[in-house]
C-alpha cells in the first residue's frame, strides 16, 4: 500500500531523516514513535509530498509521490501538527473549500461532508467560525478535511498535542474508529498513546527507523532472554550453589543479601522455563522462595534503551539534560505543554 525505500533528508549538512525504508499494510493504525526532533514530521511531510525528498522513494499505491503526485495524493488524507485551518470560515464553509480541493464530484460533495461531520461528530458546530471553536473542535475540523474524498490513508501528526485530557480520549476513540475504514499513521512523542492506540509501532530516533514491530512483539523482542527475580530465604552461598546446579541459567545478578534473605536476578538464554527447577533446587535445599517474578518488559523500556543516546532530542526540546527529555517522553501531560515549545522549535527550525 505505502512502500518507503531509503526515504532521507537532509538540511545543509543534518541529516534528519536518513534511509528510512519501511511498508505500510491496509486496515491498521500505524505509530510513528520518537523524541522531538527525532524526524517524524519532516518523513510524515515526505510521505504525503509536503516537501521532496534529498534521496529515497515514497510509492503509494503503485504511484510514486514525487512523479505521480496528484495520483499518490488522491490515496491520502493529512493533518499536519499545524492544521491548515481557515479562522474566519465557518466549519462548513472550510469542509466544501477542502471537498473543491480534494476534486470530490459536485454532487457528492454535500453528502460525503455531512457524512464526514458526522463521523467526527462535528455537524452540530458546522456554522460556527474556526477561531470560535475549542481546539478539540478545530482538531476535529482538521481531521475532517483530513477525511474529505474518503483517502485510503489518514496520516496524522501528533493528533493530540495541546489538547485536555477529555479531548485526548475523544481524539483517541475517534482514531480508533476511523481504522475500520482506513489504515492510519500517526506521530506522536508519548508512549502511552502509541500503546493505547497503535496496532504497530516504528520507533525512530535521529531520523533512523530503530525498531518496528507491534508492541507485544516489540516487548518480547526485548526480553530476549527470560528474565525472574526472586527473593530466596538463605545464605549467598547457599544460593549460589543451588543456581550453579542449575545448567540454563545463563547469568546471575545478586542485588541484595540482608537479613538472611538474598536476591537475585537470573536469566536464561533461551525461552525455556526454569521456574519448576528453582523451586525443586530451593526445597530440597530447606531455602524457601519468598518470591519470584517474570520481569515484564514494557513499551518505555523498550523506547529509553532504543533512544536513550538522544542527546540531540534534549537539545530540540530545550530540555537542559537527557533525563529531562526522556522524562517528557514519558509524561502525558507533557502534551500539554510543549506547544508553545514546539512551536519555538517550529520557528527555529523550518527553513
Ligand atoms: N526546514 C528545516 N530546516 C532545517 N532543519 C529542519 C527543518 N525541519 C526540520 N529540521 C530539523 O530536522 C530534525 C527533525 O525534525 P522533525 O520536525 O521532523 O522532528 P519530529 O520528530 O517531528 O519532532 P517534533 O515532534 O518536535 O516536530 C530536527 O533536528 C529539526 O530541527
Amino acid at each position: 500500500m505505502i512502500e518507503v525505500k531509503n526515504l532521507t533528508k537532509r538540511y545543509g549538512d543534518h541529516t534528519a531523516v536518513d534511509h528510512l525504508s519501511f511498508q505500510v499494510e491496509e486496515g491498521q493504525i500505524y505509530g510513528f514513535l520518537g523524541p522531538n526532533g527525532a524526524g517524524k514530521s519532516t518523513t510524515m511531510n515526505m510521505i504525503t509530498g509536503y516537501i521532496a525528498s534529498t534521496e529515497g522513494t515514497v510509492v503509494i499505491n503503485g504511484h510514486d509521490i514525487l512523479e505521480e503526485p496528484e495520483e499518490a495524493k488522491k490515496d491520502i488524507g493529512y493533518l499536519p501538527e499545524q492544521p491548515p485551518l481557515y479562522m474566519d470560515m465557518t466549519v462548513i464553509e472550510y469542509l466544501r473549500l477542502a471537498a473543491e480541493l480534494k476534486k470530490v464530484p459536485k454532487k457528492d460533495r454535500e453528502n460525503m461532508i455531512a457524512d464526514i461531520m458526522d463521523t467526527v461528530q462535528l455537524t452540530h458546530m458546522k456554522d460556527r467560525l474556526i477561531k470560535n471553536l475549542s481546539k478539540g473542535y478545530k482538531q476535529r475540523t482538521g481531521l475532517a478535511q483530513a477525511l474529505m474524498g474518503y483517502p485510503e490513508v489518514i496520516i496524522l501528526d501528533e493528533p493530540t498535542v495541546g489538547l485536555d485530557p477529555k479531548q485526548i480520549i475523544e481524539i483517541r476513540d475517534l482514531i480508533k474508529s476511523l481504522s475500520k475504514k482506513h489504515t492510519v499513521i500517526l506521530s506522536s512523542h508519548i508512549l502511552s498513546e502509541v500503546s493505547a492506540v497503535c496496532d504497530y509501532v516504528m520507533i525512530i530516533s535521529h531520523g533512523h527507523l530503530v525498531a518496528s514491530d507491534t508492541p507485544e512483539n516489540l516487548a518480547k523482542l526485548m526480553e530476549g532472554e527470560n528474565t525472574l527475580e526472586l527473593t530466596i530465604k538463605g545464605s549467598r552461598t547457599e544460593v549460589e550453589g543451588m543456581l550453579n546446579a542449575i545448567p540454563e541459567i545463563a547469568e546471575k545478578n545478586f542485588t541484595s543479601n540482608e537479613n538472611g534473605l538474598v536476591q537475585v536476578n537470573v536469566k536464561t538464554e533461551g525461552n525455556e522455563d526454569i521456574r519448576e527447577k528453582i523451586f525443586y533446587a530451593c526445597a530440597e535445599n530447606q531455602c524457601p522462595i519468598l518470591r519470584m517474578e517474570n520481569t515484564h518488559v514494557s513499551l518505555e523500556d523498550i523506547f529509553l534503551e532504543l533512544t536513550s543516546q538522544d542527546n540531540a532530542a534534549a537539545n530540540n526540546t530545550g530540555a537542559s539534560s537527557d533525563a529531562e527529555a526522556i522524562q517528557s517522553l514519558m509524561d502525558d501531560d507533557a502534551s500539554e505543554e510543549p506547544e508553545t515549545q514546539e512551536e519555538d522549535n517550529r520557528e527555529g527550525g523550518q527553513e
